[in-house]
This record gives C-alpha cells, structure tokens and sequence, in this order.
C-alpha cells in the first residue's frame, strides 16, 4: 500500500474530550475547596429548533455532571428582543453565574449585535462579544470560542507544532471561522480564508496541510479536494436522510473519500463537536475564576 491511499488515522474527539473533562473536574474540585467557588453557567434557547434544545441539554448536563451551578431559559420563539435583553442583565447582574450562553442563530426580529453588546465580556463564555474577540486579535486573548479552541487541542495533540503550515478555514463565521483562522495564526501557521465568493476552492484546498471545513454544507468538501497527507477538521454538523426514514449525522467533509488521502482526520460525530461542549465548561472556569480575582488557571 503507498502512502497515497493509506487510510487516515481517526482523530478521536470523544477520548480528548474525556481527558480534558477529568482535568477540569479536578480544577474545579480545587477551587471549590480552596475558595467555595461554585461555577455557575446559565444557557438561553429562544424558540424550538430540535437540534438547538439537544445542543442545550447537552451542555447543562455536562455542567451538573462537574458540579457546576447550571440554569436554563427557554424563552418562545416571539420573546420580544426587550424580555431577551431584560434576561441577559439580569444573568450580567447574578453573582452565581459566571457564564452565559445565548444559542445562535436567534430569530429574525432580534438582533444579534444588541444581544451581544449587552452581554458582560467577562461572561461571554463563548467568546462573541467585541471585546473578547478584539483580545483575540491583539494577542491577550481571555475566553475563546469553544470550536476553534476545540481544534486547536486536537490538532496539538495530533501534530504538535504547526508552525510554518498551510492551514485552510473554510466559513467566515464569527462563531468559528474567524476565531479559528486567528488561533491558527497564532500558531504560526500560514493563513488562508475562504468563503462563499472564493474562487476554484477545489484549488484552494489542494494547497492546505490542515483543512478545516465549517461551511455547513453536508460533505460538500471532495476527497480529491484534499491533499495527500494533509489534516482534515471537519466542523459541519448537518442532518441528512439515511434512507431507511431516519436521519444521521454527516460532516462538511465527504469522510471516506477525504480519508484515503489525508493522514489525519476528525470524524462527525465524535471529532470536533465533542470537544466543543467541554471548552464551554473550561471557559466557565476561567471566567469564574477571573471574575473571583483568582489567578489564571492552567488548564
Ligand atoms: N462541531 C461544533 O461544535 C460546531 C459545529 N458547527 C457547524 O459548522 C458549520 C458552520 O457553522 P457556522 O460557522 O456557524 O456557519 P455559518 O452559516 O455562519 O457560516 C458558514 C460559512 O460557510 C461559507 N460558505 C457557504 N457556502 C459556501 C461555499 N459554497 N463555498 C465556500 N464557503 C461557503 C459562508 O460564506 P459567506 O461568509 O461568504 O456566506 C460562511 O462563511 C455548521 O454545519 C454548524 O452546524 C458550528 C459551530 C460548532
Ligand atoms: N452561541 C452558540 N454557541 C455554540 O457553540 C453553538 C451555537 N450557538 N449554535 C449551534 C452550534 C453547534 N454547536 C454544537 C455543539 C456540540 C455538538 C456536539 O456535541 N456534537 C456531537 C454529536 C451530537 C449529536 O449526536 O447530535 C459530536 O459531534 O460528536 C455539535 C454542535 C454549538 N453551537
């Protein structure tokens, strides 16, 4: 077999997410015992997408099984934006919480920006406000979005340095692909960005080391799009038909095609997405800690 169509090892998001969880129990368990610091999360769903209420349960879950303080909103699709932000300051203003999660998308008549602008940064967990962003992009980043940051374990843990590689980000979201492409500059990697108007992705594709896929399309990104050795992260999250009336899980990235080519890749479920509810918990942390005038936490 040459090495152009080995298969990929798999990169097991579940195992790194336990592991990362039980360092996280450990921390907490200190600073509750040192400090009486309890962290507290609270999560606000606006309306009733099924796949956004699994999401939510999931990550109040997570919290309570670490011993966390975890309370959720679920607020009906017609709140007005004035009840949502009267809510987000009230959780600003609640000693107990340390966290506030807003699921996105919200729906069309509230504003995304007047969500987050009123959001205390020292809460914003998932990293969205101006402010956490802008310390992102100067170099003293606090909290970090989940994903990205998700990735960047894995792809430490899986490669080491990444100095001096190209890295592909694929989607420009303010929830993953900026953040992500600014961690992996950080990294030292050599950057590129595409999108919706990018020419001859195909291309584009073909030059990265490290591919990663947060578009939102199910297995959009070809096998014959990756380059032979590469690491593919796939992001995407998408429901599709299954064919026998039930639906599955499939990623951005057509998996068995990519991973004939690529030396390493996640796979969807159990790769990106299992760590993204476990860096939510450590961005909990850290931001308990910071709002108790602890120091910074290693975690
Ligand atoms: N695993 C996890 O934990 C998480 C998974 N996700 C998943 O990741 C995916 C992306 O999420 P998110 O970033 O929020 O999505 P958005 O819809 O906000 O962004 C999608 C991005 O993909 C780009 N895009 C759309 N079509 C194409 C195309 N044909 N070619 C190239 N680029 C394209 C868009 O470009 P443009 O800007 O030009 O419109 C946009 O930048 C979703 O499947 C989501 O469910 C998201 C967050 C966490
Ligand atoms: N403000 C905000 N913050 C978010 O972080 C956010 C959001 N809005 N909107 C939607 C996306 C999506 N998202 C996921 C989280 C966990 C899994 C996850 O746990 N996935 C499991 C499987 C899940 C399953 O089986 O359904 C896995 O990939 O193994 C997936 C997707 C967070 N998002």
């Amino acid at each position: 077999m040459t090495a152009q169509n080995s298969k990929a090892s798999i990169i097991d998001g579940k195992a790194h997410a336990a592991k990362l969880k039980a360092s996280i129990a450990a921390e907490a368990a200190r600073l509750k015992a040192e400090h009486g610091l309890v962290p507290g999360l609270a999560t606000i769903l606006v309306g009733n997408d099924p796949a956004s209420e699994v999401y939510v349960r999931n990550k109040n879950k997570t919290a309570e099984s670490l011993g966390f303080k975890s309370v959720h909103h679920h607020l009906p699709a017609d709140v007005s934006e004035a009840e949502l932000l009267a809510l987000v300051k009230a959780l600003n203003a609640d000693p107990s919480v340390h966290g506030i999660l807003v699921q996105m998308p919200l729906p069309k008549h509230i504003r995304e920006e007047a969500v987050l602008d009123t959001l205390d940064p020292a809460k914003d967990v998932d990293a969205l406000t101006p402010y956490n962003a802008g310390l992102l992009l100067s170099g003293r980043a606090h909290l970090v979005s989940c994903t990205p940051m998700g990735v960047m374990m894995l792809l430490k843990e899986t490669i080491g340095s990444i100095a001096g590689m190209e890295a592909l980000v694929i989607g420009r979201s303010l929830l993953f692909g900026k953040p992500a492409a600014q961690l992996l500059l950080a990294a030292n990697a050599t950057v590129t960005m595409a999108h919706s108007r990018t020419k001859d992705l195909a291309e584009v594709c073909r030059r990265a080391d490290i591919l990663v896929a947060a578009i939102g399309k199910p297995e959009f990104v070809r096998g014959d799009w990756v380059k032979p050795g590469a690491t593919v992260i796939d992001v995407g999250i998408n429901r599709v038909d299954a064919g026998d009336g039930k639906s599955k899980l499939v990623g951005d990235v057509a998996y068995g095609e990519a991973a004939e080519r690529a030396a390493h890749i996640t796979p969807v479920p159990g790769g990106v997405g299992a760590m993204t509810i476990i860096c939510l918990m450590r961005n909990t942390l850290i931001a308990a800690a910071a709002l108790a005038g602890l120091p910074p936490l290693s975690l």
